[in-house]
């Protein structure tokens, strides 16, 4: 099906950036709309339920599975995660660009549903680096920094699949490049066809 929104995943092991580079791109570009994910882990320091996530029971993921509440759900890091079809769903079919974040199996399965989702990989520069932001952000026990440099490989090796890959060493530079995947999808035919309607008229292109 053909929406008039764009569909952005983003995927990244834990601590390459995606956050940050997601929620700068929100602050500058009203035109994109985070998708809020549900999870059954705890909400970190200044979480809020219903803005980074809805946090909710094992019970309460089980019913929304069973109702088939999820264009695709995952375990990661030991918890379980999923992203609602509906709030997607409508979304794009208003023509709001939606953006998720979310990890390597998630992206692979929302392609599954919505074709033409334009699927975004972000990497570090280095393993250094990538351990280094995670203990700088200060937010994960050692050992559950731990597990997430251990799946992070798994995760990376998965980047060839995407349709872009940027690779988040200057942050401002990463942002850019995300910028420009995000209008240049924007700029695809039929996206501006329908966003210049008048020009396409006058200029009798149909
Ligand atoms: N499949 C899937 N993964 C998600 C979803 N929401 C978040 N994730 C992923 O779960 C992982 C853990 O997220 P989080 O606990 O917020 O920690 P982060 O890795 O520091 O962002 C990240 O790879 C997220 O991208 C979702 O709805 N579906
Ligand atoms: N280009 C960058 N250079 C240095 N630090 C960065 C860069 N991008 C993000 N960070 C920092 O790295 C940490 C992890 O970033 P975050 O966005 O939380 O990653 P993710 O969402 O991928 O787990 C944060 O403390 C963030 O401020």
């Amino acid at each position: 099906m053909d929406y008039p929104g764009n569909l952005f995943v983003v995927a990244a092991p834990s601590g390459a950036g995606k956050s940050s580079l997601v929620k700068a791109l929100l602050e500058l570009d009203s035109r994109v709309q985070p998708s809020v994910s549900h999870t059954t882990r705890a909400p970190r320091g200044q979480e809020k339920h219903g803005r980074e996530y809805f946090f909710v029971s094992p019970q309460e993921f089980d019913a929304m599975v069973q109702a088939d509440g999820f264009v695709e759900w995952a375990h990661v890091h030991g918890h379980r995660y999923g992203t609602s079809k509906k709030m997607i769903e409508e979304r794009i079919a208003q023509g709001a660009d939606v953006i998720l974040e979310i990890d390597f199996q998630g992206a692979l399965q929302v392609r599954r549903v919505f074709a033409n989702a334009v699927l975004i990989f972000i990497l570090p520069p280095s393993w250094e680096e990538l351990r280094s932001r995670l203990e700088r952000r200060g937010e994960d026990a050692p050992e559950v920094i731990e597990l997430r440099l251990r799946n992070a490989a798994e995760e990376m090796s998965q980047a060839r699949e995407f349709d872009f890959v940027i690779i988040n060493e200057l942050f401002e530079r990463a942002l850019f490049d995300l910028k420009a995947i995000v209008h240049a999808q924007r700029l695809k035919f039929p996206a501006q066809r329908r966003a210049r309607a008048d020009t396409f008229k006058a200029l009798n292109i149909t």
